[in-house]
């Protein structure tokens, strides 16, 4: 008897749970504010489908969660998106000069990596961290920083993974990811070491010296300059800033060494400027270098930016060709699909820097660090890094590629960031001395 009223108890939740289920997937069908935009029924019913949704190419504008509109269209993208340096790449440049002629082949996205992540340690911390010193260029680091961004890219789908890994002891996280996690443990630590320290010194008393005093000597209300706050703040300079500026950098040599003539003439545009090899000039100077700025442009475009998509939420309705798209709906768009899109950028995926020289308007779609009030803080330091570092480079040296094709750079995988075929043994050259 009691075992019958367990069944029919246990049958009665289940039957009620699936009720809610159906009543639910018959609003969100036909009921919700969204109902009406196109797209798969199966996205309209579940989140699941989101889940497939970036290896399905639809648009211009679908519903890819029951929430959740996606547009794939560069004209609409304004509609809703709102001394270190050169010391770094001289340090890059001297390995590269023990390296030249040697016959060794130079992971040249390896050493990229170092550059960037040197610099932004050093331009916010004032911390060498010392990767262009390491003989491999600290290969782990890149590796480890992969796994952690395929997981990250996981973690958007499934966020309870990442709060409860988050809470996981230390050494447990150790026996996973050893070497990624310790590093980034012990970065953590000196980073809140640093943090707890300035925020203990007086307001002003060492004014500027790393972003953490800037931070503290701000408006910014109290709650904004915790120290769990502020570290969160250095987590995302450093992810921000080193793997995009340092794939920027590659493909752009990548490709300046695939293309003889498009080096030829930069080569020649940037000696007029830097007749000695040996004096890097002014970023400022090297920016009103007409060909140098395509070229630069056409290299940021084809390292694709950040992969995933970038969801905004207005407060108002936006108007959408004939659609009307309710108050506080996520929004999203690809930076990748308005970059490669063959009707804005004819042939896409060739390095055309001439297509910036002969269709200055172009640059309304030159969406690479995004739009309004959340593009990227930082496009003025990649800027920077790259003419600084490219000029430098092409100046000194000649880097005939080993093994390396177009696959090791062309997008497969979206981990945030773009990522090659994971086959891949990325960019990688013989580097000879000019
Ligand atoms: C070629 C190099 C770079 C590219 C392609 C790039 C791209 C982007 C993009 C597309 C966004 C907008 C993300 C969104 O819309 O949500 C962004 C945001 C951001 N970037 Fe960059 N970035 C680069 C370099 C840097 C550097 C060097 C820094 C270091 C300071 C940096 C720091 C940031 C930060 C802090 C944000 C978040 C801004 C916010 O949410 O308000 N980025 N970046």
């Amino acid at each position: 008897m009691a075992l019958l009223d367990i069944q029919s108890t246990l049958f009665a939740v289940f039957a009620a749970w699936l009720i809610c289920c159906i009543l639910e997937g018959i609003r969100r069908l036909y009921f919700h504010p969204l109902s009406k935009f196109p797209g798969p029924k199966l996205a309209a019913l579940t989140l699941w489908y989101e889940f497939y949704y970036d290896i399905i190419e639809r648009g211009p504008i679908i519903r890819i969660n029951p929430h959740e509109l996606h547009i794939r269209d560069p004209a609409s993208f304004d509609h809703y998106a709102g001394g270190k340096r050169e010391k770094y790449i001289e340090k890059l440049c001297s390995r590269f000069e023990e390296l030249a002629g040697t016959g060794e082949v130079v992971p040249l996205d390896v050493a990229f990596l170092a550059l960037t992540m040197d610099v932004i340690c050093a331009f916010f911390f004032g911390e060498d961290r010392g990767h262009l010193d390491k003989p491999d260029f600290e290969l782990l680091w890149k590796e480890k920083l992969r796994g952690a961004l395929q997981t990250a890219a996981l973690g958007r789908m499934f966020p309870v993974l990442t709060t409860t890994m988050l809470r996981l002891p230390h050494w447990l996280w150790k026996v996973t990811n050893a070497y990624y996690v310790s590093y980034m443990f012990s970065l953590q630590a000196g980073i809140r070491k640093q943090v707890a320290a300035v925020l203990n010194e007086s307001r002003g008393s060492t004014p500027g010296r790393t972003i953490f005093h800037m931070l503290r000597d701000s408006d910014l209300p109290p709650e904004e300059k915790s120290i769990s706050r502020l570290c969160e703040e250095a987590n995302v300079l450093i992810g921000a800033g080193s793997e995009t500026s340092a794939k920027a950098l590659t493909h752009t040599i990548f490709y300046l060494s695939s293309n003889p003539e498009i080096l030829r003439r930069l080569r020649e545009e940037i000696t007029a400027v830097m007749p000695d090899a040996s004096a890097i000039p002014c970023w400022s100077v090297l920016e009103q270098l007409p060909y140098f700025t395509a070229v630069v442009t056409e290299g940021l475009r084809l390292s694709y930016s950040i992969t995933t998509r970038l969801p905004r939420v207005a407060n108002e309705p936006l108007i959408y060709n004939d659609w009307v798209i309710p108050p506080r709906t996520p929004v999203s768009e690809t930076l990748y699909s308005v970059l490669v899109d063959p009707a804005v950028f004819p042939e896409p995926k060739v390095f055309n820097p001439e297509r910036w020289l002969e269709h200055p308007e172009l640059s309304g779609y030159f969406v690479v660090f995004g739009r309004g009030s959340r593009s990227c803080v930082g496009l003025n330091l990649a800027y920077a890094e790259l003419y600084l570092a490219v000029a430098a480079l092409i100046r000194r040296f000649d880097f005939e590629l080993f093994e390396t094709t177009i696959k090791d750079i062309e997008v497969k995988h979206d981990f945030f960031v773009p990522n090659a075929d994971l086959a891949s043994k990325g960019v990688r050259a013989r580097i000879r001395k000019l």
